[in-house]
């Protein structure tokens, strides 16, 4: 197959300054840790997606995510929800990690180009292209099998940045024990926006 073409929509659709990275953002070569032991995306979870995720240069967050039968939608192929939720975790990851700015997924759209047959393991690229106030736009390709792969899908997303007490009303009292990965206290996140 030909490198796949879709209708060209302006990206990031609003004005946005250029991201300022954390000044304690991890660099890059940095191997993430999980950011959470139960979530689903890079976690210890059965079945999950178990995604790994690496620092590369320039702004770019490396993941990966072995596709298995448990990941299935049609025999033999990767269901679409489950390569969304691939790419809300690694676009997720990149405004996380490099920005240090709690945020939550307000918008995920997904070009699915090509098939993911279960056995490949998909090499997704993220970057974090843009702030507007709360808004953050997020946008990653990801590759069969390897860095320079196939492209199969491409994802925009909007992230909004939260308090922290988004997780802890509405999610786990303790969340903020719970993430696994730094930073884990309140000072330590860039909480202005
Ligand atoms: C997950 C935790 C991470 C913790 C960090 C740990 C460190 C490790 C690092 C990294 C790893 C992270 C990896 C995670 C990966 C997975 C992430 C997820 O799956 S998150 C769960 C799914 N998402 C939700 O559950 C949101 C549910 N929605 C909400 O809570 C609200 O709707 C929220 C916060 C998104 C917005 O609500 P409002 O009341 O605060 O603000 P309003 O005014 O509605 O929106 C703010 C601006 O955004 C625009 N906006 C919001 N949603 C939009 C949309 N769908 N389309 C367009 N614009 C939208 C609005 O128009 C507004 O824009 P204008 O300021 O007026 O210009």
């Amino acid at each position: 197959m030909s490198e796949k073409r879709r209708p060209a929509t302006p990206w990031p659709p609003v004005e946005t300054e250029a991201p300022r990275f954390h000044p304690e953002a991890p660099g890059p070569g940095t191997e993430l840790a999980m950011h959470y032991a139960e979530c689903f995306g890079c976690g210890d979870v059965d079945n999950g997606l178990h995604m790994r995720s690496t620092v590369g240069d320039g702004g770019v967050v490396y993941s990966k995510f072995p596709v298995t039968r448990a990941h299935q939608g049609a025999p033999g192929l990767a269901h679409g929800g489950l390569l969304a939720c691939a790419f809300d975790e690694a676009l997720g990851s990149a405004v996380g990690n490099l920005l240090r700015r709690p945020a939550v997924t307000g918008k995920l759209e997904t070009d699915f180009l090509r098939p993911v047959p279960v056995g490949t393991t998909l090499f997704i690229a993220a970057r974090v292209d843009g702030v507007a106030g709360r808004k953050i736009y997020a946008s990653a390709d990801g590759h069969l099998d390897s860095a320079d792969g196939p492209v199969a899908l491409r994802a925009r997303g909007l992230f909004v940045q939260v308090g922290l007490e988004h997780f802890t009303n509405h999610g786990d009292p303790d969340a903020l024990s719970k993430f696994t990965q730094q930073p884990r206290r309140r000072e330590d996140w860039d909480i202005n926006p």
